[in-house]
């Protein structure tokens, strides 16, 4: 990265807080500014949606950019809602995203991050994606983020995101990982 500051464009408070937390950590510290847009997102896969969404913000905002897409992907489901997790929870809250695995043994789940990040508009975005494996379980914990509190990760010691202290989801969370590509791709292309 040039000397600039990154924007990350979301409308996602508590995401911007997770971001900024795991990029202030580690010897190269990257500092970033937010811009609060709504961008459309288009259906089909998590890295299709990314790409899209990145490309429509550095338009917006006409210079460098990141975007990123959380996706729940259950596995009984071959993957959905994914990317379109938001939706579904907005309309079926935590009881109801566990009564859609109810006819079904596996309860496994995969939380996905993909951010894109565009050098600016006209420029294909590229793509740091992050999984972390686990389990829809019935409502645990605090329920400030989204799915957190019915998601169970499978390294967490059988706490879900949500009974976690935040430092401990940001050193396994999907976000985590993704962002630990992010800052090695802007690192090495200082
Ligand atoms: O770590 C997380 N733990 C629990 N829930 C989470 C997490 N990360 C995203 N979420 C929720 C927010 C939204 O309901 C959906 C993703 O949708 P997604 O379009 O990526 O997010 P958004 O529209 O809120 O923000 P943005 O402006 O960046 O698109 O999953
Ligand atoms: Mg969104």
């Amino acid at each position: 990265m040039a000397s600039q500051n990154l924007v990350f464009v979301t409308g996602n408070a508590n995401k911007l807080k997770e971001v900024k937390a795991i990029l202030s950590q580690g010897g190269h510290p990257i500092e970033i500014d937010n811009q609060a847009l709504d961008l459309p997102e288009i259906q089909g896969t998590t890295v299709e949606v990314a790409i899209e969404k990145c490309k429509r913000a550095a338009e917006l905002i006409n210079g460098p950019c990141i975007t990123e897409d959380t996706a729940l992907a259950f596995i009984a489901l071959g993957g959905l809602p994914g990317p379109y997790i938001k939706h579904f929870m907005a309309e079926l809250g935590h009881e109801g995203l566990n009564k859609m695995l109810v006819g079904f043994d596996d309860k496994g789940a995969e939380a996905i991050c993909t951010f894109a990040y565009s050098a600016g508009p006209g420029t294909e975005p590229i793509i740091f994606e992050g999984r972390t494996a686990g389990k829809i379980v019935p409502a645990r914990g605090t329920k400030v983020f989204g799915w957190d509190p019915i998601f169970e990760p499978t390294v967490s010691g059988g706490q879900t995101y949500a009974e976690m202290d935040p430092q401990e989801k940001n050193k396994i969370s999907h976000r985590y990982k993704a962002l630990d590509k992010l800052r090695t791709y802007l690192q090495s292309h200082a």
